[in-house]
């Protein structure tokens, strides 16, 4: 059974179309992610799925319900966060949890208030104010309030933006668990490929506006994956190899199985000393992101040290 089905979901702004023509479904209890850069979309996908913002064209059906028809059942059925500040700082643990059933309006909302503080293990906090909270204090509250009305399906707008690696490694503990033990679906958008591989079943990559693809990371993985290796040249020469080579503003991007494996007859190829500077980029869904759009998320150093080993072994 599905969660979520978007059907040529779209976005225009004026004459710039944000989201254009999506289409995907989420099957019940899956984490699915939405992965993109910066300005890909993906909030305004999560604020259309949410009845935040109408569509310009298309629909989604969520729990059942479309947003652009029933977007009060929608509400009832859905629990979102968002990636700005959700907490009054100015008040308790407590009294944000009874602000969010006021604006909800969920009955009977104290006892799973209790339930979910204690299961995030910060009941005896309730009293203290939000912003007197450490970080990781702040997520498991937000939490608490998306999961407050019982939702079917969670919407997550980068939920480990700008955290340090130890909160971000426990928020993803944290999705797994709520997915489990509440029974939640979850969509998370992210522009972490690390994030995205961790924790999602599926993704969705989106990029201006359109999904480019969608799989489970190892799926996408096996069909757009690889090394890619990129080379800046001091003097632009013809390069003839037998891989994809990619040419922009005299660097070169050349997608290989294994760069371990080619690099040698590609320093020997190019010359070594026609090699300003070298980078390489492992197999993971930052290449596939490279494959599939020729430009990148995030990008991985290469290990300066092994790249002038193994020049030195081409030139003798
Ligand atoms: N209200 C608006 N009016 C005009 N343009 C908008 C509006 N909201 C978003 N956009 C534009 O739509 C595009 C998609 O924005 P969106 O916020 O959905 O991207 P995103 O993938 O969530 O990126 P980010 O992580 O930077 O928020 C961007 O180019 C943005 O400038």
């Amino acid at each position: 059974m599905s969660s979520v089905i978007a059907k040529n979901l779209t976005k225009k702004y004026g004459d710039f179309t944000a989201v254009d023509h999506i289409n995907f479904e989420i099957e019940k209890g899956e984490i699915y992610g939405l992965l993109g850069p910066n300005g890909a979309g993906k909030t305004t996908t999560i604020k259309m799925l949410t009845g935040l913002v109408p569509p310009t064209e298309g629909d989604a059906i969520i729990a059942g319900f479309s947003v652009k028809e029933k977007p009060i059942e929608v509400k009832k059925r859905i629990g979102w966060i968002s990636s700005e500040v959700i907490l009054d700082d100015e008040l308790t643990a407590w009294e944000n949890l009874e602000i969010q059933a006021k604006l909800e309006g969920v009955k009977d909302w104290k006892e799973r208030g209790d339930q979910l503080l204690d299961y995030f293990g910060i009941k005896e906090f309730k009293n203290r104010k939000a912003g007197k909270f450490s970080t990781g204090m702040r997520k498991k509250l937000e939490v608490s309030m998306a999961l407050l009305n019982s939702p079917e399906i969670i919407f997550m707008d980068e939920p480990t933006i700008g955290l340090d690696v130890n909160t971000r490694a426990s928020m993803w503990k944290l999705i797994r668990q709520i997915n489990k033990d509440y029974s939640v679906t979850v969509l998370l958008t992210t522009h972490y490929m690390e994030e995205a591989d961790m924790l999602c079943s599926r993704i969705s990559i989106i990029n201006k506006g359109k999904i480019i693809a969608t799989g489970t990371p190892e799926y996408l993985k096996e069909k757009y994956g690889g090394d890619v290796i990129e080379i800046e040249l001091k003097k632009d020469i013809e390069v003839k190899l037998p891989y994809t080579i990619v040419k922009k503003d005299g660097t070169l991007r050349i997608k290989v199985p294994n760069a371990e494996n080619t690099l040698l007859e590609i320093i020997n190829t190019i010359g070594g000393n026609n090699i300003k500077s070298l980078k390489v980029n492992k197999s993971s869904l930052d290449t596939v992101f490279l494959t599939l759009t020729g430009g990148s998320i995030e990008e991985e150093d290469f290990d300066a040290k092994k790249f002038y080993a193994m020049l030195r072994r081409a030139r003798r």
